[in-house]
């Protein structure tokens, strides 16, 4: 199979068209024919959203994995420093070592000034720093430095440019992740990836609040898609495209107006679940990545579709959070004042309890009668689970 071959494979497993693609990347129809037709060839930032779009690792889309070949992060929270020493990181710090020394002597010697020396101790100390705490403390005298460097600069001394410099550097580096990525100063942050899925009103909420508790971070896909849906256009024309006028008095899409569309007829439902998962999966891989960058050591996915997504492959883990059907529909009815007809016609449009415990490798079953009661059972299923990763 040649690349465009795989391309248009791809492009039709998620039932779109190539002017869908086109609109979704902002090129011409005729771009993705030639794509697909392996006359022309994307660029890296094309090839990204196309990865996005379908939901796929850039590594698929380019046939140099099989699609079972996607293999979930696995690591072990920890609350030591995110750096990582790879030699990399040794011969850059060892190459600033020897610039900082010989820049050191020459401002000590000509100029009087000691910045430089202070801020090479700092480093050398940072060399073996593994705790945040000290971290910070070391980037507060890089900062002094660097603006110690910026006054001398100004009253006209050429060792505050050097100082300035260096210390800026520094900064710039400790501060910027692509950069000591791209000089493999650090490697990727090992990070845990839990799936929370379930029906609406089970306790996923209830039980992420607890994760956050943990020092995660939580990425729910509902307030992610309801972000899309009031900034993305492209989003915007594919869903009244598809189920006709939607909008309010305000010219936002009326999600209730589309939930009366869908919830009642599963084609329908099905269509709006494959575009609403094109833009959210591309969302939360997006935001997946920012918390990689900064270091995040767990991170959770919270999901109605996460079963059906590809976001599935990504999780370390998955959880079932499942509640009785008259229950959630109170629930949800004293949650958001909406009535029982819509509240049930939702909970009817969802996956049986089954479903979602046979995919899923953990459940969580929500018929406390107190809310603290169930996030204190979920606290425990979490702290558990972290700990099988950890050995
Ligand atoms: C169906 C829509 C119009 C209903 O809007 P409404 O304001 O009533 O619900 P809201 O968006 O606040 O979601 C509340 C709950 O409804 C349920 N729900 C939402 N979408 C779906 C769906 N496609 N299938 C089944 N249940 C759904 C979920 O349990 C969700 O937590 C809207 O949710 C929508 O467009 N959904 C499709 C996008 C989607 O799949 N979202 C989930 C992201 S993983
Ligand atoms: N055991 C419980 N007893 C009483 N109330 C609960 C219990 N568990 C959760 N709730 C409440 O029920 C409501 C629904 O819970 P929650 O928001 O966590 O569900 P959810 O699975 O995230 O739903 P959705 O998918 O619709 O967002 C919330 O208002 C929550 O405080």
């Amino acid at each position: 199979m040649t690349f465009g071959e795989n391309l248009q494979r791809l492009r039709k497993e998620k039932g779109l068209s190539q002017e869908d693609v086109a609109q979704a990347l902002f090129v011409s129809r005729q771009t993705i024919s030639k794509w697909e037709t392996d006359k022309a060839e994307p660029g890296v930032d094309n090839l990204k959203a196309l990865a996005g779009l379908y939901g796929v690792s850039l590594d698929r889309l380019m046939m140099w994995e099989k699609p079972q070949a996607v293999q979930p992060v696995r690591s072990a929270p920890s609350q030591r420093c995110v750096r990582e020493r790879s030699p990399a990181y040794l011969f850059w710090t060892a190459l600033l070592v020897a610039m900082t020394v010989a820049v050191g002597i020459f401002t000590m010697e000509n100029y009087g000034s000691v910045s430089i020396p202070i801020s090479l101790i700092a480093m050398v100390v940072g060399l073996w720093v593994r705790y945040p705490a000290m971290w910070i403390v070391l980037q507060c005298v890089f900062a002094v430095c660097a603006v110690l460097g910026g006054v001398n600069l100004l009253l006209g001394s050429f060792a505050g440019a050097l100082n300035l410099l260096i210390n800026g550097g520094y900064i710039l580096v400790l501060y910027t992740p692509s950069i000591r990525r791209r000089f493999r100063v650090i490697k990727d942050t090992p990070m845990t990836i839990l799936g929370i899925t379930g029906p609406t009103g089970a306790g996923k909420t209830t039980a992420l609040r607890e994760i956050e508790k943990l020092g995660g971070a939580v990425i729910d896909c509902d307030a992610v898609y309801h972000d899309l849906l009031e900034s993305d256009i492209t989003l915007q024309g594919m869903l009244e495209s598809a189920f006709g006028p939607l909008r309010d008095e305000s010219g936002a899409i009326d999600r209730k107006k589309l939930g009366t569309i869908v919830f009642g007829d599963p084609e329908k439902l099905e269509k709006l679940n494959t575009i609403a998962q094109t833009a959210t999966v591309k969302r939360t891989q997006e935001l997946l990545e920012e918390y990689r960058a900064k270091g995040k050591n767990l991170v959770a996915i919270d999901a109605i579709a996460l079963l059906e997504s590809p976001l599935a492959q990504l999780c370390d883990a998955t959880i079932a959070v499942i509640a009785p059907p008259e229950v959630r529909v109170q629930r949800i009815m004293a949650r958001e004042g909406i009535s029982e007809e819509y509240a049930w016609s939702r909970v009817k449009a969802q996956k049986s309890e089954d479903y979602f415990t046979q995919g899923c490798g953990y459940t969580l079953y929500n018929d406390c009668a107190q809310a603290e009661e169930f996030a204190r059972q979920a606290r425990t299923l979490v702290e558990s689970i972290l700990q099988e990763h950890i050995q």
